[in-house]
């Protein structure tokens, strides 16, 4: 396996936050981590935790300050601030230091115009802070097998991996990279309408995350296909026949693919900087 090379994380919230605990729950020391932030507030929150981490808020320099010395380079900043976070650390960089960002739309042309490194864009999602994320990673012009591998040693210590061409990571960020949202608004409704049956909202709550949490652990484990797993629990003239056929009125397909497109448009958007 690839071995990570010093990691610096500028801004470290709840993705590239997500990413840094998943590795330290790896067994990454948590002193070979540093990290930016604005607030000093989160800065000391890293701290706390053993990782070394340094505020705008205390030092304006602190994006440069953190990536001296890097050879990955994590980008957790807001889409909108990528452009001027990488000005920032562009003359700190060391030249071989490889840029991964966790930016939606943020192109590898856009970050390749603003610093001299091979880069790489990724879209992981926030199940890497229990280590079962899946990450998408698509290589900009200057990275290539070393700096992709790099790549995959950092997010596999998080979860799985899917290498994909650029042209593809605003479709993946559709599906995984927003999925975990997509989840858990399915388990906030099946809660609402157990609560209309009757349920307090602890019940309800509890039968609808444990009815999820029980069904990917089956999924999981049995390695079946989800329509097989369906299948066993639709009896023939049975009652969940009935939920299913009322389901399939509602053409989820169509409704999560005008979903899934919503979102590319919304990520050609912050390509565009808007
Ligand atoms: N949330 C998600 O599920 C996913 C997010 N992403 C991507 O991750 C990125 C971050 O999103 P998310 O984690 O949700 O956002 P958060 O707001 O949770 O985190 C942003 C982090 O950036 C810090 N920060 C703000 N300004 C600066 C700056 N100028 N320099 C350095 N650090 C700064 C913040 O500091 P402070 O803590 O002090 O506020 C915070 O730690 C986005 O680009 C998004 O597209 C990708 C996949 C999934
Ligand atoms: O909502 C967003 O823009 C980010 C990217 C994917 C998940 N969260």
């Amino acid at each position: 396996m690839t071995t990570l090379p010093s990691l610096a994380v500028l801004g470290a919230g709840s993705m590239a936050g997500a990413i840094v605990r998943g590795l330290i729950a790896s067994g990454v020391d948590p002193a070979s981590v540093a990290v930016s932030t604005r607030s000093t507030a989160s800065a000391e929150a890293w701290r706390a935790e053993g990782v070394r981490a340094v505020a705008l808020e205390d030092d304006p320099d602190a994006n440069a300050a953190v990536v001296a010395g890097a050879g990955l380079v994590l980008l957790g900043v807001k889409p909108a601030m990528v452009p001027d976070t990488l000005r920032e650390v562009a003359g700190a960089l060391a030249p071989d230091a490889v840029v991964v960002s966790v930016a939606a739309g943020v192109t590898t042309a856009t970050m390749e115009s603003l610093v001299p490194n091979p880069v790489i864009r990724s879209m992981p999602n926030t199940p890497a802070l229990v280590r079962r994320a899946v990450t998408g990673v698509a290589a900009g012009s200057r990275a290539g097998e070393a700096e992709l591998a790099l790549a995959r040693a950092l997010f596999s210590a998080v979860g799985a991996v899917v290498e994909l061409p650029e042209e593809q990571i605003d479709a993946l960020s559709a599906i995984s990279g927003s999925g975990p949202a997509t989840i858990y608004f399915l388990v906030e409704k099946l809660t609402e309408t157990a609560e209309r049956l009757g349920f307090d909202h602890d019940d309800a709550r509890l039968l609808a995350e444990q009815t999820l949490i029980g069904s990917a652990y089956l999924l999981e484990s049995t390695g079946e296909e989800p329509a097989e797993l369906r299948r066993r629990v639709t009896s023939p003239k049975g009652t969940t026949e009935r939920i299913i056929a009322v389901l399939d009125e509602a053409q989820l397909t169509d409704v999560f693919e005008r979903a899934a497109e919503a979102a590319i448009a919304r990520a050609r958007e912050l390509a565009a900087g808007a």
